[in-house]
């Protein structure tokens, strides 16, 4: 028998749960389908358990700082590996059963555990039970993806399955010098693993500018993480104390002997097992659902949301994506994906946080432009706190005085770069941020010094 519900949402990540609330709430009844966890990515293997460890790694960095602020600590610091997990997990396992009470809570919808099938643009099917939704909506995620080719039967962690470590690397080679990999690479350090980064492209982070990507580097090797850039031909083959990583790079040995790998060379979405052929959903060529900018797929009873749209890889684009959907559908909304300004943060310490536009990005479009650029060393509360490395940087459009884009590498960069972005989204001039009166002292106050201080763009 043919189950009915106004709408299935196939996949409890960050925008399903949410839009089940809000479709709940109109009186609609849903369907939630879920095949491993709800919360997905962020919750159980992504944002959450790391930014735990990230907590954990920057604790034991203090430690060994001790010294530089006058703390006297006797004995070397020592990681628990087995007590980081432990915190991690209790974190990750109380925000999933918040939400799986939230989900609970919501009296028209239905949490259905399985995978799920299209079987036409309207039914789905969960094992031997068929669906049938006026509407449907993808929520499905993404996984963890190789590009390193031909290595079977060696034990290469994911960023998953190095969450269940119990011990300790000795020496962790990361492929991979961007988010996932770098997070992992600092995080490995701070705990005691020898750490090498091998990275095919000439420098870490290469969407990033130059400046960000080559004072990142400097940071991490001042901790002691060796970095492999222009290394191509990356081969894995196991060796008697774990891994080696091949490498043809243009200096250094050819070989990095590891006891442990992480492949953090990217992630594919979620969309090869749903059958979208019999829904009438397209894919582009590397399987992202191809939306409009509503989020609306090719066939008009289903919509993608979050990582499996390509339209963002983050767990607060996800989100967004939901409140444009939801929005649309039940408030006559006309929000867009086109409107976002790219906004995101790397989660190393100092982090590195970025929005709209590069100074790369602003370079090639030739626009007339200004720039302010600071060293973390002349930030006053950066010095106080004894983490002064990194910089801020903001650029401004010379005609129309709007903010184009910022980095901010430095401690509290992640939080400070806000209200820049939300300056952009509302369309004011710079002078907003220029002349508002910021709390000292803060990493904050030294925007407005930086916009008054402006120049040209060489
Ligand atoms: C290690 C790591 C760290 C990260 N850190 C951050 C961070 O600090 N900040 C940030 O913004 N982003 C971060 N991200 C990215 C972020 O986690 C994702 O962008 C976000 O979780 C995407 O959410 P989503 O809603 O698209 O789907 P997901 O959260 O991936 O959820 C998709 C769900 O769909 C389910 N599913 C898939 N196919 C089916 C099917 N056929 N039937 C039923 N269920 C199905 C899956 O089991 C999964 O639960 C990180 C990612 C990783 C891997
Ligand atoms: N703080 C955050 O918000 C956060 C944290 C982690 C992950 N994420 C999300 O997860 C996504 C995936 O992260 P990611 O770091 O795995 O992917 P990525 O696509 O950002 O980076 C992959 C890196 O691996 C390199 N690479 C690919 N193949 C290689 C090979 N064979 N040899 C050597 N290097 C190779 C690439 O040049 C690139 O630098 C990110 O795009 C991000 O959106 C976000």
């Amino acid at each position: 028998m043919t189950e009915r519900y106004d709408a299935i949402i196939i996949g409890a990540g960050q925008a399903g749960p949410a839009l089940a609330s809000r479709l709940n709430a109109a009186g609609q009844t849903v369907a939630l389908i879920e095949r491993k966890l709800v919360g997905g990515t962020c919750v159980n293997v992504g944002c959450t358990p790391t930014k735990a460890m990230v907590a954990s790694a920057y604790a034991a960095h203090l430690a060994r700082r001790g010294n530089d602020y006058g703390v006297r600590l006797d004995g070397t610091v020592r990681v628990d590996l087995e007590a980081v997990m432990a915190r991690k997990n209790g974190i990750v396992e109380a925000s999933r059963k918040g939400l799986l009470s939230w989900i609970g809570s919501m009296e028209r919808c239905t949490l259905i555990q399985g995978q799920a099938v299209f079987e036409s643009p309207t039914t789905v099917r969960v094992g031997d039970r068929l669906l049938e939704g006026a509407r449907i909506f993808l929520n499905v995620g993404a996984r963890p993806m190789s590009t390193v080719e031909g290595h079977e039967g060696v034990p290469a962690l994911t960023s998953t399955t190095i969450l269940q470590l119990r011990e300790l690397p000795q020496h962790l080679a990361v492929v991979g010098g961007s988010f996932i990999g770098l997070e992992f690479a600092q995080m490995f350090r701070r705990f005691g693993s020898e750490v090498t980064v091998v990275e095919r492209n000439p420098r870490i982070i290469s969407r990033q500018d130059e400046d960000a990507s080559s004072e990142l580097r400097a940071i991490m090797e001042a901790e002691g993480i060796r970095f492999r850039t222009h290394a191509n031909c990356i081969q894995l083959r196991s060796n008697q104390r774990g891994v080696t990583v091949s490498v043809d790079c243009e200096q250094g040995e050819p070989e990095v002997e590891a006891s442990h790998v992480l492949l953090a060379t990217g992630r594919r979405p979620n969309t090869d097992d749903l059958n979208l052929q019999a829904a009438g959903v397209k894919m582009d060529a590397h399987g992202f659902v191809i939306t409009d900018e509503h989020l609306r797929t090719a066939s008009p009873t289903v919509w993608a949301m979050g990582d499996c749209n390509g339209r963002g890889a983050f767990t607060h684009t996800s989100w967004n994506d939901y409140e444009i959907v939801a929005d649309n559908l039940l408030d006559g909304g006309t929000r867009s994906a086109a409107d976002r300004i790219p906004a995101y943060a790397l989660f190393s310490d100092p982090p590195l946080a970025h929005i709209g536009m590069t100074e790369t990005e602003v370079r090639q479009s030739g626009k007339p432009a200004l720039i302010g650029k600071r060293p973390m060393s002349r930030v006053g509360r950066a010095v106080e706190k004894g983490e002064s490395a990194g910089f801020m940087k903001v650029l401004v459009d010379a005609e129309s005085r709007r903010i184009l884009g910022a980095t901010i590498l430095g401690v509290g960069g992640d939080e400070a770069i806000h209200c820049l972005l939300t300056c952009m989204y509302s369309r004011q001039t710079y002078d907003l941020v220029a002349r508002a009166v910021h709390i000292h002292p803060t990493v904050s106050e030294l925007l407005p010094t930086i916009l008054q201080e402006l120049k040209p763009l060489a």
